[in-house]
């Protein structure tokens, strides 16, 4: 059998306590999670849980206290410069045009900027984006600043793609326009993709394996799903799907209790 893409063993995070510096808080301990070349995988969990933390693990961004990190079975050290990411929040740069943020990784990597523009022009089409190729995110709408994101993330042709709740911002119509899209795209380059999101319908329809983080302190995975259904999906036809449905009973009923208890912590602080 190939490598995990990215293989997280035993991953544990302690911080110094944000609310009283004296104190430690665990926010992971001995989590293990492999991604396999090609597969889909969204990690859900209560809110405050330890999600984000995994993923800043497997970017590199984020030392674990203990653990190991491998990429393609090779240690991590430092950024792992086998992934692309996209956040939550806004990563286009004000200044420059759509155009102008997609190309700006290949220019980094010092690409030639004829190059780097046309592979720009032709990832700004695959989003849907070619009307909007000389506007300032500013000019853009919250959609087409994730599609210009998209773009961005997959023009420097990463091995694994690693989303922390790309479009918990987006109206949901264009929410499921885009995870449309990510599927297309996801299907036709079948990179490995760490997805961290809230929406277990979200996660189910888009992947081939749900895993389940307990709430804190301490996360670790409490179970995982393989997604049966058949693909190409379209993620509101799928919710209709009579497996679907079993799915969904099935990882809420473990799924539950953990957010439920994470809830009960985030009303006590
Ligand atoms: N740098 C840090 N210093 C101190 N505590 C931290 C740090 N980073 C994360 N934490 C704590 O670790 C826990 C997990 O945080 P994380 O952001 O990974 O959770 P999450 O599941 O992604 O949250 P959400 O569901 O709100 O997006 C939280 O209690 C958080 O306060």
């Amino acid at each position: 059998m190939s490598e995990p893409a990215l293989s997280l063993d035993k991953i544990t995070c302690t911080f110094v306590s944000r609310d009283n510096k004296n104190e430690k808080y665990t926010a992971l301990r001995d989590a293990t999670l492999h991604i396999a070349p090609g597969e889909f995988v969204s990690v859900v969990g209560p809110t405050g849980c330890g999600k984000s933390t995994l993923l800043n693990v497997g970017a590199g961004l984020l030392e674990p206290s203990a653990g190991s990190v491998r990429v393609f079975g090779q240690p991590l050290k430092g950024i792992n410069h086998r992934a692309g990411y996209m956040f939550q929040g806004e990563a286009l740069m004000p200044w420059r045009s759509a155009i102008e943020n997609v190309m700006a990784g290949l220019e980094f990597a010092n690409v030639p900027k004829e190059q780097a523009r046309a592979q720009a022009m032709d990832w700004l089409q695959r989003v849907g984006l070619s009307h909007a190729v000389n506007k300032y995110p500013h000019q853009m709408s919250g959609g087409m600043r994730k599609r210009a994101m998209l773009a961005q993330t997959m023009i420097r042709d990463p091995d694994i793609i690693l989303m922390d709740e790309p479009f918990s911002a987006l109206d949901i119509q264009t929410r499921q326009l885009m995870e449309n899209e990510v599927l297309e795209i996801w299907m036709s380059q079948r990179k490995a993709v760490l997805f961290i999101t809230h929406d277990l319908d979200e996660a189910i329809a888009m992947s081939d394996r749900v895993v389940i983080l307990s709430a804190g302190p301490g996360t670790h995975i409490i179970g995982e799903f393989k997604i049966d259904l058949p693909r190409p999906r379209d993620v509101a036809e799928v919710r209709s799907h009579p497996r679907f449905t079993e799915l969904h009973k099935a990882i809420w009923d473990v799924l539950r209790e953990e957010v439920l208890k994470g809830y009960d912590q985030q009303k006590r602080v």
